[in-house]
């Protein structure tokens, strides 16, 4: 896949005055490089809708566009890829269907991440990092330590996720993350460009 760094993940709660498209398009300009549209309350319809627009607005930028859960919307808007969670389809199954689209598995313990380096994923989601009130069902944060983990024993590309603020970002690069992925930091700034920026700012120097 293509490589990355700045891993900008839907929140429509996050931006209720502001529409999906101008606040991810936005992101783009700040030098996100991948974008996932995450969306768990859309019926099929709308999701599609929202797919068919994001790939839209990616292609226009070469951005690599992700759709989360959903492998049949995927592949009806020809997305880029999938992600998928350990409660979702499971990686050999999605590759069955997706072929050679980009696969990113969410990992919280080293035998995870192993396994899926293993099954062929192309990435890994670490996390969470910190404690995050965008996912109910996230297990407790696994910190920094199994950042440092991931570094040391993985060769696939990792994205670390969950809790990631501008503020506690320095501590995420230091234990060996050079992908970082936000949703409330990034979706519900008052200044999504300039908080992709000071991101990317940030792995810039540590980099
Ligand atoms: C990049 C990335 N990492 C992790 C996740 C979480 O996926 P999952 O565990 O399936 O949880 P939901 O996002 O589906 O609630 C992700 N979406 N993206
Ligand atoms: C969607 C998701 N997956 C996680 C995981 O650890 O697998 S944490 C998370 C939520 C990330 O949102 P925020 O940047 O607002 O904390
Ligand atoms: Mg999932």
């Amino acid at each position: 896949m293509k490589d990355f760094r700045l891993y900008a993940i839907t929140g429509e709660n996050f931006h209720p005055d502001r529409e999906l498209l101008e606040v991810m398009e936005e992101a783009i300009h700040g030098g996100a490089d991948i974008i996932q549209l995450r969306d768990k309350t859309s019926g099929r319809e709308e999701l599609l809708r929202k797919a068919r627009a994001l790939r839209d607005l990616t292609r226009r930028y070469g951005v690599t566009f992700i759709v989360n859960d959903h492998v049949d919307v995927a592949m009806e808007v020809d997305a880029d890829g999938i992600h998928l969670g350990q409660g979702d389809l499971s990686l050999l199954e999605a590759r069955r269907i997706v072929g050679d689209k980009i696969i990113g598995i969410s990992t919280h313990a080293l035998e995870e991440a192993l396994l899926a380096e293993e099954q062929g994923a192309d990435y890994i989601g670490v996390g969470p990092v910190y404690r995050t009130a965008t996912k109910a069902d996230v297990v407790d944060p696994v910190g920094v330590s199994y950042v440092r983990e991931v570094a040391q024993h993985i060769k696939i590309p990792f994205v670390a996720i969950g809790g990631i603020k501008l503020s506690n970002v320095d501590e995420v690069i230091e234990a060996g993350a050079t992908r970082i992925c936000a949703v409330s930091e990034i979706v519900g700034s008052s200044d999504v460009k300039g908080t992709c920026e000071a991101f990317l700012s940030k792995l810039d120097k540590q980099g």
